[in-house]
């Protein structure tokens, strides 16, 4: 359930409304807007607290919303979420690129692609130091010394980072030494992962699992939002179809979608969505086109030889570069910004 009020609604009338909610042992959560207050309500309401709510001073309406997720619906928080990390404005207009390697391999790797990315104007240097993989003798990742390999390309170079965490014993871990934390496709619905990522004090990139509606996306954003943590981001990253030519199909349709239901960032992760270097150019376009408010992309110095098999997903450094190029053109056209280093004076 929500509750309307006015945006003139007086500062006092909105904690009297505020205060009748928390009596009745229920949680509210107050979200302000351009043109109105919505509160929210967590719990079970009863009839006659909604009508006594219905009559309080500043009240326009109290709407009942039928969707199990709350706290990551439009309907309880109307306005863009924007995650601002050191500068850098996640859903707030500004289209932000994460770039890197699947894998953090060493540190002279690290170091060269950092370095690449931040020259080609990408915000974010992506790399798993903990690998999700499907076979249990391919390479794992390089753990917690990959963790600092990461940090300290990430400090050299100036780019936030971004890095997966795959169990709750390593969220401390990693949100010591990552920027961003990332949920990857298969956790989605790890949600003593997504409890103790609602208390990690870092904002986190959740990965819709490969099966999931987006109703079930949406609700795995629900557990971090409820353990207190406000800073989600939502990322697309291809579904399993009856297709096979691509390693999973990027759903374009649920950028918009997300976006309609939820006022949580949506990223596109075109290298996952389609598996094949090729098409993660023009998906990248077609993500932007469709309102992505950032990208995370694979970028390696030496694909064929990288320790996973996303080689054949990632983009050469050079074409990692003209891809951004195209993106300062095309960004404006959908009311984004974006700038590479060569136009910023
Ligand atoms: O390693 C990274 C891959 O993107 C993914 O996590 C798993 O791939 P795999 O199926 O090759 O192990
Ligand atoms: C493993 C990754 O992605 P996903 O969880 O989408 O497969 C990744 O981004 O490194």
């Amino acid at each position: 359930m929500i509750v309307i009020a006015g945006v003139q609604t007086p500062e006092e009338h909105i904690h009297a409304i505020v205060e009748t909610i928390e009596k009745e042992g229920l949680q509210a959560h107050v979200s302000r807007g351009s043109d109105r207050t919505i509160i929210g309500l967590i719990g079970s309401v009863e009839p006659k607290l909604a009508e006594h709510l219905r009559q309080m001073k500043g009240v326009e309406n109290v709407v009942k919303i039928s969707k199990s997720y709350k706290l990551a619906s439009r309907d309880f928080h109307p306005e863009n979420t924007v995650i601002s990390i050191n500068g850098v404005n996640i859903g707030g207009g500004e289209l932000v690129i994460m770039g890197g390697p699947c894998a953090v391999e060493s540190a002279t790797q690290i170091d060269e692609i950092a370095a690449l990315v931040k020259a080609a104007g990408a915000q974010v240097l992506r790399g798993g130091a903990f690998k999700p993989r499907t076979g249990p003798y391919s390479f794992q990742g390089t753990g917690v010394e990959g963790l600092i390999m990461m940090a300290e390309a990430g400090k050299k170079h100036d780019l936030l980072t971004i890095t997966e965490v795959m169990t709750p014993e390593y969220v401390d871990i990693c949100a010591e030494y990552a920027d961003i934390l990332q949920v990857g496709t298969r956790n989605m619905q790890n949600f003593d992962l997504l409890r103790k990522l609602g208390t990690c004090g870092k904002p986190v990139l959740l990965k819709r699992g490969f099966s999931s509606t987006y109703d079930e996306f949406l609700n795995a954003a629900e557990y971090i939002l409820a353990g207190g943590n406000p800073n989600v981001m939502l990322c697309e990253r291809g579904i399993r179809t009856f297709e096979t030519y691509t390693r999973n199909t990027l759903d374009l349709s649920a950028i918009p979608v997300l976006q309609q239901l939820s006022h949580l960032p949506v990223i596109s992760d075109p290298s996952h969505g389609t598996g094949r270097r090729e098409l993660v150019v023009p998906m990248t376009k077609a993500s932007v086109a469709a309102g992505a408010d950032g990208l995370i992309i694979e970028m390696h110095t030496d694909p064929d030889n990288s320790m996973t098999g996303d080689g054949v997903q990632s983009l050469f450094p050079d074409q990692f570069a003209d891809l951004l190029k195209d993106l300062e053109l095309l960004a404006p056209a959908v009311g984004k910004t974006f700038h590479t280093p060569s136009t910023v004076s």
